[in-house]
């Protein structure tokens, strides 16, 4: 876990402009040595040049975070989004890298809402085209005749944060609302006041159809020609959310062939969008990406990736990640403290063995199993492929690498736990071995191994410990305490389990100096000593 330093120096580079009162929390952060960097508008090898010793990346929709561009960044660490879509961040190449991906949900909804709305109205009055002939010195009451809100239906296809917030207030102008989203239930629908509907249902109904989903394989083209073909002559369109939901080609075919009334667009494929086919059709409004464009929201989603850096460095954890499990706050204070001991036992079985891990199965029981285990699994992986990749190896990416070796991941979950409150056991499988560990938080003690294999123990997982398997003959236990004092090694703790009288035993020993790989044969050639391992934890 990363956590707050002032001894090294972390670099902030603020890639889009970004509103400088929502930055303040950097600006006036004491701890951390931020640099932060202002440097917007470059182009793609311009960052590129200038990305190597960034640590933290802060972007709105603007610049596009290529793999290219996380290739060159060799010290990144976090890239914020300034805003909600992610779709101008390659995050399959951020996840590989370690780097976490952080935005700011919440911020701009009630912005790309109202911008919504204005938009929608703009478009039912002609509002921007009657304004340009007026500029233009015409005084034009004929040709802009629009059509009332008021008991017309407006179709939401995607109904998160915007989507339902636009419902909400076109339900003020009296429109009835029809909703689709994967997510919507009958009874939230029936909440909010509006009519569950698949996106077909939609089409064939609406007067006015808005989009509010993120950019997706499975949103990209969600509005096409089929779509057209479906909806009411006379129907108006409405995107605030991402080029591409609506095929433009066939929008624009659409309108020309008098089946759409009109567009609302503050988005497009290609931006910036200067001179578009669709901006020369006159039922088409735009605007230039201004959904999150006010003082508000910039400042709100500034503060909270601003935070959310801060949280990291200090902390280890963020509030909103994109690309890692994101842990709701009430739960996060209970699964935190299990974060260390998975990695702990993670590392451990890494030190067990030599061979490469095939398949791992994460056993969660009692308490802990009523959370969400997968940042745990993230720790545990990390503590297992830290042996072999180092820093490179982090919660985001943890999975990720895991999987790419070919590792089987497994996790159970069980509401028994031995006597314990919570018990987290780890099993890997390589080829030839079967290893197990099994750890629990003591109530105000701390974390503690408490099975190797088959063997109970009751040891600190932490410093220099070493892991010796015996054949349960008197005099083992002397010959490693002497040996080891030969070697000046002192012992801290020592445990033994065994399963049977004169069978295999174990002895877990805590030491305060690490132990050389030639202590380790000096201490595995003493008789009845089978194998000898030490761990550092
Ligand atoms: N024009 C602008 O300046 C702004 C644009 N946006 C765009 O608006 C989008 C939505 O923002 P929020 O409502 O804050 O996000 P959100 O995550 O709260 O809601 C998105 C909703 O889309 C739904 N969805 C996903 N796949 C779907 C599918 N195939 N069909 C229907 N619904 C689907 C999700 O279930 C979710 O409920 C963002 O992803 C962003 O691209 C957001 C803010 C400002
Ligand atoms: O938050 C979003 O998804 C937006 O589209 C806002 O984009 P912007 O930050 O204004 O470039």
């Amino acid at each position: 876990m990363t956590t707050a330093t002032k001894t090294r120096t972390i670099n902030v580079f603020i890639a889009d402009p970004l509103s400088e009162d929502g930055i303040f929390p950097l600006r006036q952060e004491q701890d951390l040595d931020l640099n932060i960097i202002v440097d917007t508008g470059l182009a793609p090898e311009e960052l590129i040049a200038k990305i190597a010793n960034v640590d933290v990346l802060l972007v709105r929709s603007q610049t596009t975070v290529t793999r290219e561009v996380i290739e060159a960044a060799k010290s990144l660490k976090l890239i914020g989004r300034a805003g909600v879509g992610v779709d101008n961040i390659d995050l399959a190449a951020a996840t590989e890298h370690g780097i976490i991906v952080v935005n700011a949900p919440d911020g701009n909804t009630n912005s790309a809402a109202e911008h919504t709305i204005a938009m929608m109205t703009s478009l039912a009055r002609h509002i921007p085209q009657a304004f340009n002939t007026l500029k233009n010195g015409k005084w034009d009451r004929k040709s802009f005749v629009g059509v009332e809100l008021k008991n017309k239906t407006l179709g939401v296809v995607g109904f998160g944060r915007i989507g339902v917030e636009v419902a909400y207030r076109a339900k003020g102008q009296r429109m009835n609302v029809m909703a689709y989203d994967p997510f919507l239930t009958d009874e939230r629908a029936k909440e909010l006041g509006v009519t569950k509907a698949t996106v077909e249902e939609i089409c064939v109904a609406a007067d006015f159809i808005t989009v509010h989903t993120p950019l997706l394989p499975e949103t990209r083209n969600l509005i096409n020609k089929d779509k057209f073909a479906m909806m009411k002559d006379g129907v108006r369109i409405i995107n605030c959310a991402r080029g591409g939901i609506i095929n433009e080609d066939d929008l624009y075919d659409a309108i020309v062939a008098g089946k759409v009334a009109g567009a609302a667009l503050d988005v497009f494929v290609s931006e910036p969008a200067t001179d578009h086919k669709l901006l020369t059709l006159p039922q088409v409004i735009a605007t230039p990406h201004l959904g999150a464009s006010t003082i508000e929201a910039q400042e709100s989603v500034a503060v909270d990736v601003s935070n959310d850096i801060i949280k990291f460095y200090k902390t280890g954890t963020v509030t909103n990640p994109v690309n890692m499990p994101s842990i709701p706050k009430e739960l996060l204070a209970q699964v935190e403290p299990f974060f260390e001991l998975a990695e702990k036992l993670g590392s451990f079985l890494s030190q067990v063995t030599t061979e490469p891990v095939k398949e791992i199965n994460l056993s969660y029981a009692g308490e802990v199993a009523n959370y969400d285990v997968r940042p745990l699994t993230s720790n545990a992986l990390k503590g297992l492929l830290s042996k072999n990749h180092g820093n490179h190896v982090n919660d985001v990416n943890a999975r990720y690498l895991s999987e790419r070796i070919g590792m089987k991941i497994n996790e159970h979950k069980t509401t028994t736990a031995k006597g314990f409150t919570s018990l987290i056991t780890i099993e890997i499988i390589t080829a030839n071995e079967t290893h197990t560990v099994a750890g629990t938080l003591l109530n105000g003690l701390g974390a503690r191994i408490v099975k190797v294999e088959d063997y109970v123990v009751d040891v600190i997982p932490q410093g220099h410990l070493l892991y010796i398997k015996n054949t349960d003959k008197p005099g083992a236990i002397g010959r490693v305490a002497t040996k080891l004092a030969e070697k000046e090694i002192n012992i801290a703790t020592m445990q033994v389990g065994r399963a049977q009288v004169g069978g295999t035993a174990v002895m877990m020993l805590t030491v305060d100096n690490v132990v050389t790989e030639e202590d380790l044969v000096f201490v595995a050639q003493l008789e009845n000593i089978d194998e000898v391992k030490a761990i550092n934890l």
